[in-house]
C-alpha cells in the first residue's frame, strides 16, 4: 500500500504551512503532493521551502483538476485530499482519517468538523458530502469521469459515486478543526459571490455525473 497526500492551493501562502506541518509528521504517508493551481501569491515557494514536491500550475484549473493532476503525478493506491486552509488539524486527524481504509473494504472516508467553530460545524452537519477531507482509494478515482473539469464539483461527485455503487465509506469525526471561510479569504462580496459560483459547479456536475 502506497499513501500519498494531496493538497490543492489556489492563493494559500499564508495558510498552507498549517496543513503542511501536520502531514509532515504522519509516518504513514509516503508522499505529499501540493498542486499550486496557478495562485498569483507564494504558494508554490511555500511548499517548495518547506520540502515539499509541488506541482505549479500555469493557469487556474479549479480545484477538481489540480486533485486530478496530483493523481496522475503518483502512482500511489491511496489518496488522502487535504484542503491548504485548515485550522487545528494535527496528524491524529490525519492517521484517523486513514485508519478505517486499512485492510478493510471501505474506500473512502470523510471527515467531518466538529467542536470547530460553530459556522463551519454548522455546515458540515448540513452538508457532510461537501467535505475537502477523504481518503480515496485509487480505483475511484479510475471509474469516474469529468472530474478534470469538475472545480468544485468534485467532492459531490465522489459522493454520489460511492452511493450509487454502495462502496463502503465511513464518516470521520475532526474534533477541533475548522477552516477559513471563503468570505474571510475574499471579503463578503467577493467571498459571497465565489460560494455562489461553487453552488453552480457542483449543480454542473450533478447534471452530467
Ligand atoms: O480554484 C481553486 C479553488 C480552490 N482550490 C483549493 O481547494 C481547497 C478548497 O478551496 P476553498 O478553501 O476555497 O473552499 P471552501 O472550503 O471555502 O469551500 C483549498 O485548498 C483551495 O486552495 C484550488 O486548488 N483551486
Ligand atoms: O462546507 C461548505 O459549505 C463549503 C464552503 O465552505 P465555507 O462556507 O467557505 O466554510 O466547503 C466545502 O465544500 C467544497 C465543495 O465540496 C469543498 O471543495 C471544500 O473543501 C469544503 O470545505
Amino acid at each position: 500500500m502506497k499513501i500519498a497526500a494531496i493538497i490543492p492551493a489556489f492563493n494559500e501562502e499564508s495558510r498552507i504551512e498549517n496543513v503542511l506541518n501536520a502531514v509532515k509528521k504522519v509516518e504513514i504517508i509516503d508522499e505529499i503532493i501540493v498542486v499550486d493551481d496557478g495562485s498569483e501569491d507564494n504558494t508554490y515557494h511555500v511548499a517548495v521551502k518547506n520540502g515539499i514536491k509541488a506541482i505549479r500550475l500555469e493557469k487556474n484549473q479549479g480545484k477538481g483538476g489540480a486533485i486530478m493532476k496530483g493523481v496522475h503525478s503518483t502512482d500511489a493506491d491511496t489518496l488522502v485530499l487535504l484542503d491548504a486552509d485548515l485550522i487545528g488539524l494535527t496528524p491524529e486527524h490525519i492517521t484517523d482519517l486513514i485508519e478505517p481504509i486499512l485492510g478493510t473494504d471501505v474506500q473512502m472516508t470523510y471527515g467531518l468538523f466538529s467542536d470547530g467553530r460553530l459556522a463551519t460545524d454548522f455546515a458540515q452537519k448540513v452538508a457532510p458530502f461537501l467535505t475537502g477531507q477523504r481518503v480515496v482509494k485509487r480505483e475511484i478515482f479510475q471509474q469516474l469521469a469529468h472530474l478534470e473539469i469538475s472545480r468544485f464539483g468534485m467532492e459531490v461527485a465522489l459522493t454520489r459515486y460511492v452511493r450509487k455503487n454502495n462502496i463502503p465509506s465511513v464518516g470521520v469525526p475532526m474534533a477541533n478543526m475548522t477552516h477559513v471561510m471563503k468570505e474571510e479569504k475574499l471579503g463578503l462580496f467577493k467571498g459571497f459571490s465565489a460560494r455562489l459560483k461553487m453552488y453552480w459547479e457542483i449543480i454542473k456536475i450533478i447534471k452530467i455525473s
